[in-house]
């Protein structure tokens, strides 16, 4: 076999955007960044298991056991929904990350992406955007952070609803879809994984206006998805779910627009489906959302929770330090400490050969 060294790129993306709960995401400029190697091998050398190498964010929790890391899991589970049973021999990752964990900014949508991604590349499967998704919506039940993470930018998404036969395939639990042992543990579902069904996920981008940054105000404690997911109610008044109707169809043309208008963008990312609920979980989170506003902070334009928090995204064009410096007071008041970082709006996930130098 041929060697080959590659690198995979994965963006950070922020959920929901205020009305758009599991609906909307946004890539921003924080990646996961994995470099690949496969060696050549000659087929009579033994077979050496995958080496893993981490640093960055969340390098003191992130398994380096192959058969245990989300990234490289998902990558098996592709791998053997193609009959591929092994990582390839001497199979070498080091993954740097600069997307912090637990905190609403897609780390685990990164991680998802990665791996079908890195499946795709080692058992050269050459899928298409779609299938792709459909392998991560397999992992990942809602779609708005990894379908951010795949294509970029400013998208909307559902999940179709499938038939019977396809909706059991699609809700096998997440332990049976990710192998977690190595062949010889003769784990059977581990070698016939389901396989998803075609069209899980649908996706279209919405346009952004370029003069609009994201400001991610960031708690320094983690949140699961779960945990978040947990507190959120089953049923809804139709006057909470008009209330947010309403603003995420202006919202997803507001944002487009040059110059944005920040009144109306303000009240467009307004919610009234999951960040009432996620405020026990997130002390200061509704004075943040309601006293920094376009007529206190000019160049604000909205602010709201990113994905499952704790971490709050403010779009805005200006004035982005008053911003955060004035969330930080506020966090402050609840024993919160933050860090804060300006994002660009970026495309989505890359996949480059690396092509050694000749000497
Ligand atoms: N690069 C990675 N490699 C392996 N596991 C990861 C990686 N990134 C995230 N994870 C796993 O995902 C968990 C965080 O996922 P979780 O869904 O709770 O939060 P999040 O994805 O950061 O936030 P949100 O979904 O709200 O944007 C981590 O604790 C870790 O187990
Ligand atoms: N839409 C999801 C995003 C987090 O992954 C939520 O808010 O729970």
């Amino acid at each position: 076999m041929v060697p080959r060294v590659f690198t995979i790129r994965v963006p950070a993306t922020s959920a929901n955007i205020g009305p758009g709960f599991d609906v909307v995401g946004l890539s921003l400029s924080l990646h996961l960044t994995l470099t690949v190697t496969v060696p050549a091998t000659s087929q009579d050398s033994p077979y050496q298991p995958p080496s893993l190498t981490y640093s960055g964010e969340g390098a003191d929790e992130v398994p380096l056991d192959a058969y245990k890391n989300l990234t490289t899991r998902v990558a098996l589970y592709v791998l053997r929904c193609h009959q591929v049973k092994y990582f390839p021999s001497g199979l070498a990752i080091h993954t740097k990350n600069e997307i912090p964990f637990g905190r609403g900014l897609g780390s685990s949508g990164a991680a998802v992406i990665a791996g079908v991604l890195l499946g795709n590349e080692l058992g050269q499967l050459n899928l298409s955007t779609e299938r792709l998704l459909d392998f991560a919506l397999m992992v990942e039940r809602h779609p708005d952070n990894v379908t951010a993470a795949l294509v970029g930018g400013f998208v909307g998404s559902y999940l179709k609803e499938l038939d019977e036969e396809a909706s059991e395939a699609a809700s096998v639990p997440l332990s049976e879809v990710l192998p977690e042992y190595p062949l010889d543990a003769g784990e059977d579902w581990g070698l016939n994984p389901p396989v998803p069904p075609f069209g899980i996920g649908h996706f279209v981008r919405f346009g952004w206006s370029q003069s609009i940054k994201a400001v991610a105000i960031i708690p320094r404690f983690e949140l699961s998805t779960a945990k978040a997911r947990g507190v959120l109610p089953t049923m809804y008044s139709r006057k909470d779910l008009v209330f947010n109707l309403q603003r995420l169809a202006v919202l997803t043309t507001a944002l487009a627009q040059s110059p944005p208008d920040p009144e109306l963008i303000y009240e467009a990312m307004k919610d009234r489906v999951h960040q009432p609920y996620r405020k026990a979980l997130i002390p200061g989170l509704p004075e943040v959302t309601s006293s920094i506003t376009p007529k206190t902070h000019p160049g604000l334009l909205g602010i709201c929770l990113s994905g499952a928090g704790p971490t709050i995204l403010a779009l805005a064009t200006d004035g982005f330090e008053a911003i955060a410096e004035d969330a930080r007071t506020i966090f402050k008041e609840q024993n919160i400490e933050i860090d804060w970082k300006v994002l660009e709006v970026v495309g989505g996930s890359m996949v480059h050969d690396v092509i050694a130098e000749t000497p």
